[in-house]
């Protein structure tokens, strides 16, 4: 077998049990026993198959629910398919669910022992690379408190560093990085590819399907457990992102244009998306909504929310007339989650300054649904923004920047 990571035509049923399933006996007894039965079974992954080969990397994409991890956790030894196979070549890294593994009574120190032999390291190998695991988790201070005490990224980020000094030949990676800050992502990626370049082959899962497309080199789409598409990423991702982009349009109601308070005209499918059960009232750029490269902005998002939405992610970019993407965040890219809202109310994105080049550009803002299925509300090109800059026209970015000539050089140049 050359492959490092063979999959066969799997499948996992799970069942699923009355919501009034009783917790006690006492309960089984009052409302009857045959509610202590699965109400049926389903198929939660069927027929997946695929192969990874050593030094490639697959990503898998797909919605809330769609079986990505009941499939990882298979391949990882976790659980027993119902149907088809796993076969893996050489050692494997798995970062399943987050703290698995760990063992929270027991210290850093004592964890990276315990995972390192288990993960099939002989107890002078884990002394071995002890020091810098210790290193690369940067939890040097923390060691020898009991991981309880840990906070989720610092669980992580000690997982991490064991599974990837095992040298393994297969590494699973289930939404884990999205719990450490920024720079310790870029650390684990860079990791990654390193990991990648030996020879390790990996399977990826992320909600980030531009993190996806930038890493991996296949994609797998599930949806309901089955494979929708797989392939090249930009493919497969791009496919995925139509299928949400239409969800939204499915979603959008009818509406006769509407103004906003700033006097600008939205009309439903053309500049404006969305189920419309949060809706954006008003949309300010302050100071003003022509700057100078390099002045700070600030963007101004009024809503108004008529029920209850849980947690919505708030998006904004900014693109220029070309319909390139020169900048785009959102809440839940930098770790935050909006509590539930209702009724009215404000959020402003604080950029302390905007080095952009000279041109026009618009601010796209959008409202999304928790897990990002689709738009409550999304304005495109409805907000102009101008850029002035007297330096430069030509390319996308505008730092602050200035030219050094050495002395050796001014001397030459005047002997010259
Ligand atoms: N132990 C279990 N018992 C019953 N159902 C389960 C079990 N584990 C997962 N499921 C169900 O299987 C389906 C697939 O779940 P899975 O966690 O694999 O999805 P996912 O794509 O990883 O979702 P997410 O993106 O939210 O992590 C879901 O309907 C889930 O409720």
């Amino acid at each position: 077998m050359t492959e490092s990571i063979v999959v066969q035509r799997l499948g996992k049923r799970f069942s699923q049990y009355h919501c009034d399933r009783p917790n006690t006996i006492m309960e089984a007894a009052l409302s009857g026993w045959r509610r202590l039965k699965p109400v049926e079974h389903f198929w939660a992954l069927r027929d997946v198959s695929f192969m990874v080969a050593p030094g490639k990397m697959l990503g898998i994409i797909g919605r809330n629910g769609a079986g990505k991890s009941t499939l990882l956790r298979l391949i990882g030894g976790v659980g027993r398919p119902d149907e088809g196979k796993v076969r893996l070549k050489g050692r494997v890294g798995a970062l399943l669910d987050l703290g698995a593994g760990l063992h929270y009574d027991l210290t850093g120190r004592e964890n990276v022992f315990v995972c390192g032999v288990v993960a099939g390291l002989t107890r002078r190998e884990v002394a071995q690379c002890f020091g810098s695991i210790v290193e690369f988790a940067e939890l040097a201070e923390f060691i020898d408190n009991p991981v309880r005490t840990y906070s989720t990224g610092m669980q992580m980020r000690l997982a991490f560093a064991v599974a990837v000094h095992t040298q393994p030949q297969v590494l699973l990676v289930d939404e884990f990085l999205s719990v450490g800050d920024l720079s310790f992502q870029s650390k684990c990626l860079e990791r990654i590819a390193q990991l990648k370049e030996q020879g390790c082959a990996i399977i990826y899962i992320s909600h980030s399907v531009e993190q996806v497309q930038e890493l991996c080199d296949q994609v797998l789409w599930l949806r309901k457990g089955q494979v929708v598409a797989q392939g090249e990423p930009e493919v497969v991702v791009g496919q995925y992102l139509a299928e949400m982009r239409s969800e939204t349009q499915e979603r959008t109601p009818l509406r006769p244009p509407q103004l906003t308070k700033a006097g600008i005209e939205l009309r439903v499918n053309e500049n404006r998306f969305g189920s419309l059960e949060v809706e954006i009232t008003n949309v300010r750029l302050l100071p003003a909504s022509k700057l100078h490269s390099g002045d700070a902005l600030s963007i101004e998002i009024e809503y108004l929310s008529p029920q209850l939405i849980h947690a919505p992610n708030f998006g904004v970019s900014i693109s220029n007339e070309d319909g390139e993407v020169c900048f785009d965040t959102n809440i839940s890219a930098r770790e935050l989650a909006l509590p539930s809202i209702q009724g009215q109310g404000k959020i402003t994105l604080r950029l302390d300054r905007l080095d952009l080049s000279g041109g026009q550009y618009f601010v796209d803002v959008g409202i999304y649904e928790t897990q990002w299925d689709y738009a409550y509300d999304y304005h495109w090109h409805a907000y102009s923004l101008v850029i002035d800059s007297m330096i430069q026209k030509r390319g996308l970015l505008c730092p602050p920047h200035r030219w050094e000539i050495s002395k050796a050089q001014m001397t030459m140049l005047k002997r010259l």
